[in-house]
């Protein structure tokens, strides 16, 4: 059984909402994120574009947790359902963070492994994780790499094993930076289909380089801009994520490019304001 109830995930999927936030890194005297105001949606896809180093993955891994010592942040972060993010969260980092020792088969199980509801497991329950783990990478297209060992496998494989093991971990809350990037284009898009199909009932935030796949699977869509950086919430058409290409769209993704362009200027970037 790969899917799990529906109606009690979309329970436990909350909402979460930024209140003008701020966030500056210890070691550095500019803050990274300002006046950073946010809603993101229960149970729907957030997300997120933006030009190389505003921000988004400081805010990805913030939301995570795994910055709170290196950083100061000021400002409300509400989480609707009052359990704090670090426990309900699966996250996804730009690196794939596969262990080398350890077979795909095992990444993808790692997370369960070490979970507490794991150790409460009987020996059939843990099998339906190993069916589950062989199912979900018969998804991603690489069934036959189950035994490989991570370093013989090529940056999309190791992508689609890493998105494979974020599937797995049936979180209501799951944040991926950049999870397609290294993908083909076939590939991506019918990996894009079926994160979107698996993680339906989730609070999603995705962190993108490409206007169109922001257009393709967004509910709600922001863009960070500035520096430091806030976040501008774009108006999406009136139609379903997975969304196809239309006119619409197109035009959106034309303003999407103007508008990063426009936060291409910055103060201490000169040459790009007088040149
Ligand atoms: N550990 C750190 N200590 C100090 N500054 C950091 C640290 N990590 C990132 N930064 C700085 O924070 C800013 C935002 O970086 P971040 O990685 O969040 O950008 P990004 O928008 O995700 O970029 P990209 O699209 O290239 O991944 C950059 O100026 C970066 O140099």
């Amino acid at each position: 059984m790969i899917h799990s109830d529906s109606q009690k995930m979309k329970e436990n999927a909350p909402s979460i909402v930024i209140d003008d936030g701020y966030l500056h890194y210890l070691n550095s005297k500019q803050p990274v994120l300002d006046k950073l105001n946010m809603h993101i949606p229960c149970s729907k896809w957030t997300c997120i574009l933006g030009q190389s180093g505003c921000g988004k993955t400081t805010l990805l891994r913030y939301l995570a947790g795994i910055i709170n010592e290196q950083v100061v942040w000021n400002g409300d972060l509400s989480i609707s359902n009052q359990i704090p993010l670090q426990g309900q969260v699966a996250y996804m980092a730009q690196q794939d963070l596969l262990m080398p020792w350890l077979s795909v088969l095992e990444n993808v199980l790692l997370s369960d492994k070490f979970s507490q509801r794991s150790r409460q497991k009987n020996k059939q329950q843990k099998q339906q994780q190993v069916e589950k783990a062989t199912y979900l990478l018969q998804q991603v297209g690489l069934a036959d790499k189950a035994q490989q060992r991570p370093q013989n496998l090529s940056g999309g494989m190791r992508q689609r094993v890493a998105l494979a093991r974020t599937l797995m971990q049936d979180k209501p809350v799951v944040l991926m930076d950049e999870p397609f990037s290294a993908l083909d284009a076939v590939t991506r898009h019918k990996l894009q289909n079926l994160a979107h199909q698996l993680l339906k009932d989730k609070t999603v935030i995705l962190i993108t380089h490409e206007p169109q796949e922001a257009i393709r699977l967004a509910d709600q869509l922001y863009i960070l801009q500035g520096q430091p950086a806030s976040a501008k919430v774009l108006t999406l058409p009136d139609t379903v994520a997975p969304r196809a290409f239309s006119e619409e769209t197109a035009l959106l993704q034309q303003n999407i490019i103007e508008s990063l362009e426009q936060s291409d200027i910055q103060p201490n970037n000169p040459e790009k304001i007088h040149g």
